[in-house]
């Protein structure tokens, strides 16, 4: 069990937002951190990204406490792709990503250095864009430059805040896959901050769903995500249905209800 949270108290002044959260994050696969705005899962995502310190509470990256690292070996360990940042604009897209590999640098840039931000511009499909200003980007291009930094960390645990949600569905697809190979393929520890519950079932092997401070579940999608649960959590009706085993599909009642209405088929709609 690669990331080990334990306990875990976070307030914002008088405000509790996370009230005592134990979750493992296995590595190798994804896990999501899932609930409605202001759930407190960017909290979570930045407890462990040492930006917001708890607390009280621990956590734990193969047994060691983050917060006792050193900064350099923190950023060697924990990579972090933040909901919105402000890039500093006078970057090209390759310094940006290069910029990941800044805990593994000593004086300059080596040849692996090269090498490993090739692999992460090619992977997020960005060589195009590799001497681009960061300020010419549009904000899908910019959040996939913020995956490949991230990635060009080459860390043992990867902590993603909605890292799709400027991204048209093909790169929400491609985006997802490419950190799924990842983590399996280096055995990473991801955490990725997802509202899309078809998504989360789709590309996470765990779960967490966050709820008045706590984890109210945890395990695999298609055995966790129940339609009482996730409707009373969300504040809307919904539908969770199991297409095939090991699978699961999540559907607000009124869209399900059109579905059926429909026979299963959208028809275009003229205007
Ligand atoms: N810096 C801050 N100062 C004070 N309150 C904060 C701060 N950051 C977050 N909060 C509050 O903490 C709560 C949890 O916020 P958080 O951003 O963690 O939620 P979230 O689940 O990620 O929400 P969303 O889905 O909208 O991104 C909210 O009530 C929010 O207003």
């Amino acid at each position: 069990m690669t990331l080990r949270i334990r306990d875990l108290h976070v307030s914002y002044g008088t405000r509790q937002v996370l009230r005592g959260v134990d979750l493992d994050v296995p590595d190798g696969e994804l896990t999501a951190v899932l609930g409605p705005n202001g759930s407190g899962k960017s909290t979570l995502a930045k407890v462990v990204a040492r930006i917001t310190p708890p607390a009280s509470g621990s956590v734990s990256v193969a047994g060691r406490d983050v917060y006792a690292l050193s900064r350099r070996e923190h950023a060697s360990v924990v990579a972090y792709v933040p909901q919105a940042s402000a890039a500093p604009f006078d970057l090209t897209v390759r310094d940006m990503v290069m910029l990941g590999r800044t805990p593994h640098i000593g004086m300059r840039p080596r040849a692996r250095d090269h090498r490993v931000v090739d692999r992460e511009l090619a992977r997020l499909r960005l060589g195009d864009l590799a001497s681009r200003p960061m300020a010419e980007l549009s904000g899908g291009q910019a959040q996939r430059v913020l995956v490949a930094r991230a990635l060009a960390q080459e860390p043992q645990v990867l902590v993603l805040d909605e890292p799709t949600s400027a991204l048209d569905l093909r790169y929400q697809v491609e985006t997802l896959e490419v950190v799924r190979a990842v983590a399996s393929d280096r055995s990473v520890a991801v955490l990725v901050v997802i509202h899309d519950l078809n998504h989360a079932a789709w590309f996470c092997g765990h779960s967490a769903l966050l709820h008045q401070g706590r984890v109210l579940r945890a395990g695999r999608p298609s055995e966790t995500f129940d339609a009482e649960t996730l409707s009373q959590v969300y504040g809307l009706e919904i539908d969770v249905v199991h297409p095939a085993p090991g699978l699961v599909e999540v559907r607000p009642r009124s869209m399900s209800a059109a579905r059926r209405d429909a026979g299963g088929v959208l028809e275009p709609t003229a205007v």
